[in-house]
């Protein structure tokens, strides 16, 4: 891991935010680097859709307006780190625990901007335990699910999501249909959204300041 390749790829992310936009954030130590860049666009932006409390918190640091997705409508920019991601650009994420609020912004957002450090790039998904959010009671069940699928499911031990929910990590799996499984596990009672990005996977991926193919 690169602390700075992912400053170079949080800051190279500054140049897809166009005069008037309202930008999607996401989560994590690289999306730091990028609001901690949008603080000098300010006064050319009308504000940010934030995906945690943490980053809502450092974008209110900033001076930066937090508007609410209800009101907002789509948007044009989203931009978020990643734990894993594949020559598709499909994605894990989650290890931050903000997984189901950065899937809801990455949806209502036309482009998908993903930054990382070259030690997130994999060919297989999958090596780093899928997060998955889930209803607390749901948990159990949860994981005899991922167990029957093959998973060994870890419960993030007092972990509360922002959404007051719980974090189930999936071991052991090596994905070789992320699209089939991210569908497969959308249908279990409980799960509240699973960390693989696979139907709505990035549009660009900067690998530092440099573009993956
Ligand atoms: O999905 C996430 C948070 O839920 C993050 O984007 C992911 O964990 C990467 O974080 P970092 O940039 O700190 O390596």
């Amino acid at each position: 891991m690169s602390n700075n390749e992912k400053r170079l790829a949080g800051e190279a992310a500054i140049r897809y935010v166009e005069d008037g936009a309202i930008v999607g954030v996401g989560t994590g130590s690289t999306v730091a680097y990028f609001i901690d860049a949008l603080a000098d666009l300010r006064d050319r932006i009308q504000g940010a859709v934030s995906s945690s409390e943490q980053s809502t918190a450092q974008l209110k640091k900033h001076g930066i307006p937090v508007l609410d997705l209800n009101a907002t409508g789509p948007l044009s920019l989203y931009v978020d780190g990643a734990d894993e991601c594949d020559p598709y650009k499909r994605l894990i994420k989650g290890g931050g625990a903000a997984l189901t609020r950065e899937k809801i912004i990455a949806e209502a957002s036309e482009k998908f901007v993903c930054v990382i450090d070259s030690s997130k790039k994999v060919d297989l998904l999958g090596k780093f335990p899928l997060p998955i959010e889930v209803i607390p009671m749901a948990r159990s069940l949860v994981g005899r699910e991922i167990a029957k699928r093959g998973g060994q499911p870890v419960w993030r031990d007092g972990v509360v999501t922002d959404n007051g929910n719980w974090v189930i990590d999936v071991h052991g799996w090596q994905i070789a249909d992320p699209a089939a499984l991210e569908n497969d596990l959308n249908q279990i009672p409980g799960i509240v959204a699973v960390g693989l990005f696979a139907r709505r996977p990035a549009n660009i991926v900067l690998i530092g300041d440099r573009l993956m193919d």
